[in-house]
């Protein structure tokens, strides 16, 4: 079982809230995926929902979902922090997935505001998920800060790369053995997902891979089932591997011809 903040989870897989076909499609998506925490952007769905607020609202209450408010689309601490205390009173949680973006193209977090933040946020009395880099130094800045959960990303938001350098995420959990690694973006196929929980991460969310696939409820599904593959794998000691190759057939009982 998973624990964040002090909170048992079953699901191992987060799902985002946007840009899917139809706010039906969400819904079927979150239960096929067996989700038990949404993340919801409230500048995408409540500042600028035209209209959307209410049913919107009572479509993840319907869920019966941990809803993780986000600081999406925020640039600076200020925007992140004021973000942050809003959500807090429209979703009544304390939980906040902080993002404060630092770079337009590659919307890679800026990790110096993101610190800051995150310093603000927690004496405040938030627990703060920190969308972040696989960077170590970083990581230690936030936890430093009252993090008690990362969120390091494997790839740009929406790019749907997968991990692409497997070593730094390999180092961030060695990094930081006791520390829940929950992947956020970039994250493109169910194997992009089983991989990385294959590193022995907690968990991954992801939304852009299932939003926009053809079949959002189907990729539910085959994310929740390679989430937890990847999982049961990481517990199983997978072997390293070799340069060489290695009989998997004994030599015992061969036939002989000579
Ligand atoms: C929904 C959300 O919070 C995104 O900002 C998150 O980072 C997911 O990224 P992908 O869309 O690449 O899965």
């Amino acid at each position: 079982m998973l624990e964040l903040y002090g909170r048992a989870i079953s699901s191992r897989l987060l799902l985002g809230t946007a840009n899917y076909p139809s706010p039906a499609v969400l819904q079927r998506a979150a239960r096929e995926a067996g989700a038990q925490i949404v993340t919801v952007s409230l500048r995408r769905e409540i500042a600028g929902g035209s209209g959307r607020v209410g049913g919107f609202w009572s479509l993840i209450c319907d869920l019966d979902v941990q809803v993780l408010p986000n600081t999406a689309g925020c640039h600076s601490v200020k925007e992140a922090v004021l973000t942050a205390q809003m959500a807090r009173e429209v979703f009544g949680t304390n939980w906040i997935k902080l993002e404060v973006i630092g770079h337009h193209d590659t919307l890679q977090p800026d990790v110096f505001a993101l610190v800051e933040a995150a310093r603000i946020l927690v004496d405040d009395g938030f627990e703060v998920f920190p969308y972040t880099t696989d960077d170590l130094v970083v990581a230690d800045r936030l936890l430093d800060a009252g993090c008690r959960v990362l969120m390091p990303w494997c790839a740009p938001i929406g790019s749907a790369r997968g991990p692409v350098d497997k070593d730094a995420l390999r180092s961030l959990r060695a990094h930081v053995p006791d520390i829940p690694l929950i992947v956020d973006a970039g994250i493109g196929r169910p194997s992009h997902a089983a991989a990385v929980m294959e590193l022995g991460y907690d968990a991954v969310l992801l939304n852009t891979a299932v939003a926009a696939a053809g079949d959002p409820v189907a990729m539910a599904k085959a994310f929740a089932l390679a989430i937890e593959a990847g999982h049961l794998a990481a517990g199983a000691q997978p072997l390293e591997p070799r340069d060489v190759a290695v009989p998997s057939t004994p030599v015992i009982g061969k036939a002989v011809f000579s």
